[in-house]
């Protein structure tokens, strides 16, 4: 792997291998774009000379299109290279617009389009459809022929740090079924990956390459409140639940940084329609790790994933609805095939029946408020290194009565 002059950067997993891209800024100036390179910034505007990076999220640049995130990425590892003839010039050059992450502020990535969410993960949809339909059919017959999916709310996707008000609803509290307007009892994380659309499609258009369109990757958190979900959903799927607060990682990493993570997705049976049959190895072997108020409590295997994200992609287009810029779905909870691999505490605590142990002795079915839950992941990146993700937190806020 390529070293850099950037201080420190080698001994991190932000390394010339990872380069994700995020918004920020500093006290009294406007937030513009850079890459993480160890634990600085690299402020793009100045160093490429290019207003693009200036404009206060990613989108005009994702809009440019797969060779041109190509070209910056392979111009950004040059410059940042200590191995490069040039690497003393670039040093003096790049040197005043690399900031310390502790001075900058990030800001939400994207402009976000429109968000939809899967529901890709099969040891995620049997458990929930146990807990949510006991007695019935855990899975429902289209689950293994498509990846099932909704449309979410875009307007509350908040970047990583940003507190989470207790959401209230309606719902049932009571043995005689009777519905009531309250803050939910049940609140609850669910461990996810978001892509970030870049190149756009036209109406009528079926995306091709799943690699010309997505940009990237970040981490999500699909806050849910399952008291409100669950007397809500029938028929038309999440709603209220759902639809207070989904939170993304500040960080996008390029698809290219997760070359060296691609693998190829589980098998399918049966075999879905042609227009779902995967050409190119699109699973990805992201560790995924859950803390709650520090504590570790789960490592979801993203490798374990049921559709891969191509796949829902050509879902996503295959009716001829068109992608914008900046449109964000999500992966659906990642979950293996045990409680510690699980990414909900509604599958962790089976519901509440099997409480969390915390080390202070304290225990959780759901989240208190005061509560902070962080989901943080790994990858194999280019030359045998680890690249980071970034990480998605919040915080739970005592919300209306
Ligand atoms: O009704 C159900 O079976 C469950 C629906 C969800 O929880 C939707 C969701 O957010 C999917 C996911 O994250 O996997
Ligand atoms: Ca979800
Ligand atoms: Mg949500």
């Amino acid at each position: 792997m390529t070293a850099t002059w950037v201080p420190g950067a080698d001994a991190t997993p932000y390394t010339v291998a990872n380069l994700p891209y995020g918004v920020f800024s500093r006290p009294g100036e406007p937030a513009r774009a850079g890459v993480r390179i160890g634990d600085h910034v690299l402020d793009l505007a100045p160093v490429l000379h290019d207003e693009v990076f200036a404009t206060g999220s990613l989108n005009a640049f994702m809009a440019r299109g797969r060779t041109a995130w190509q070209d910056t990425r392979r111009l950004l590892q040059r410059l940042l290279s200590a191995d490069a003839k040039e690497a003393p010039a670039n040093r003096a050059a790049l040197e005043p617009h690399l900031i310390p992450l502790r001075q900058v502020r990030l800001h939400l990535p994207v402009e976000i389009g429109d968000y939809v969410d899967f529901y890709c993960s099969l040891e995620h949809a049997t458990n929930v459809g146990h807990i949510f339909r006991p007695g019935g059919q855990a899975l429902m017959p289209n689950w293994r022929h498509l990846p099932v999916g909704y449309h979410g709310r875009s307007g509350t996707v908040v970047v990583s740090g940003t507190p989470v008000i207790r959401p209230r609803g309606q719902r049932v509290a009571t043995p005689d079924g009777e519905p009531v307007l309250a803050p939910t009892a049940k609140l609850d994380i669910e461990a996810e990956l978001g892509f970030v659309v870049g190149t756009p499609t036209r109406p009528g258009e079926s995306a091709g390459d799943f690699a010309d369109h997505v940009f990237g990757v970040t981490l999500l958190n699909d806050w849910s409140a399952r008291d409100i979900q669950a007397w809500e959903y029938v028929p038309l799927g999440p709603f209220l639940g759902k639809s207070f607060a989904t939170s993304v990682s500040a960080w996008v990493t390029p698809l290219e940084a997760l070359e060296a993570a691609r693998i190829p997705g589980r098998a399918q049976d049966p075999e879905p329609l042609a227009y779902l049959r995967r050409s190119e190895p699109w699973g990805l072997d992201i560790s995924m790790e859950i803390t709650l108020n520090g504590e570790p409590v789960s490592s979801p295997p993203y490798r374990e994933m049921y559709w891969t994200p191509d796949q829902m992609l050509a879902h996503l287009t295959v009716n001829g609805a068109s992608l914008r810029t900046g449109d964000l779905y999500a992966s659906g909870t990642v979950s293996g095939d045990e409680p510690a691999r699980r990414g909900s505490l509604l599958e962790i605590t089976w519901n509440g029946a099997e409480p969390v142990k915390l080390s202070d002795g304290q225990s959780r079915s759901f989240l208190e408020d005061g509560d902070t839950v962080t989901i943080t992941a790994t990858a194999p990146g280019a030359g045998g290194t680890r690249i980071a993700l970034g990480e998605v937190t919040g915080t739970i806020l005592p919300g209306l009565a």
